[in-house]
């Protein structure tokens, strides 16, 4: 890839992309997340040898919200292993919202479909082992840290407290989790994890190394080091295409076609196996919740590059 003119292409994409800003709304229902500007978007990506490129609002800290849940899984499939964790949690979309209870209850087994929904993300931060909430977070935050490069990686107080005071609906879910059997840790904990993981604070450029080390199978780029097992990384792709980008993520695969996950603050973590990662940063939503001109964007760079995979 030519760095220049793909530094030119990408300023371009964002520039044509940042028009559909308008046409989306910043998530409210976290309260702390409603006071960002919705016309914002930014763009990184990463390449293998962990040159970045950049364009627009690039260096703008947001939470991660649920592009954490891929973090979460790897922590939890390495601590437990591949039987432990899909014995409570299933590999199969939902057609539903995120947040959505109705499967967990007209399903049988009671376990949640897959760790990418709300539901299933809050079993998988109950799998997640250490002595404490402390101790089980930074099990997250320490891969994040290797995987970023960024040692000082933490969360974002504001937003993790605005979650916490107003999450009534994961409560419901965690409370349902703990009747059927699923959730064998204490709930208001491993909520509470679950809440802190979600409020970790990235920019596109730390989003988009992310995807980079994704895309290469596990391996930070430039140093060659193994942070994330082969087997553990192809699972969390396959989830990003069949899960990532919840109910819309049928018509992504098929505009699109990379694996990708989003997130609610407007966070958008693509990996092109191979080839790049590239970390989206647009707070406006659609209404299934994800970045309106970042979906847009990846559209467009999809195309221009010929990123799909299929
Ligand atoms: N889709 C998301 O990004 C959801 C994450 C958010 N913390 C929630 O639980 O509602």
């Amino acid at each position: 890839m030519e760095i220049e003119r793909a530094s030119i292409q990408l300023a371009e994409a964002v520039k044509a992309a940042s028009d559909y800003t308008g046409q989306g709304k910043v998530a409210a229902y976290i309260p702390e997340l409603a006071k960002v500007d919705s016309r914002m978007l930014g763009a990184a990506v990463c390449l293998p040898d962990g040159t970045i490129l950049s364009a627009g609002d690039a260096d703008v800290p947001f939470t991660l919200q649920s592009i954490s849940k891929i973090c979460s899984l790897i922590v939890a499939l390495c601590q437990n292993g591949q039987k432990h964790v899909f014995e409570r949690v299933g590999k199969e979309p939902t057609g539903d919202p995120f947040n959505s209870i109705i499967k967990l209850e007209t399903i049988k087994p009671h376990k949640p479909l897959n760790p990418m929904i709300n539901a299933g993300a809050i079993a998988v931060a109950g799998m997640i082992q250490g002595n404490g909430v402390e101790q089980r977070l930074d099990a997250v935050l320490s891969l994040l840290r290797k995987m970023t490069g960024n040692p000082a990686l933490s969360i974002n107080e504001a937003v993790y407290c605005s979650e916490k005071r107003t999450a009534a609906r994961n409560r419901a879910l965690a409370w349902f989790l703990k009747d059927s059997g699923v959730l064998a840790t204490d709930v208001e904990e491993t909520l509470d994890l679950y809440f802190r993981h979600c409020a970790i604070e990235v920019t596109a450029k730390e989003v988009a190394r992310l995807g980079m080390v994704l895309a290469a199978d596990g391996v930070i780029p430039e140093t060659g080091e193994r942070v994330i097992p082969q087997e553990v990384a192809r699972i969390c792709k396959t989830f990003m295409v069949t899960c990532g980008m919840y109910n819309a993520s049928g018509e992504f695969a098929i505009d699109v076609g990379i694996p990708a996950k989003s997130g609610v603050a407007g966070g958008i973590m693509a990996a092109v196996p191979q080839r790049m990662g590239i970390g989206v940063f647009g707070p406006a939503l659609d209404e299934k919740g994800n970045s309106v001109a970042g979906v847009k964007l990846l559209e467009l760079l999809a195309k221009e590059w010929n990123l799909a995979i299929f």
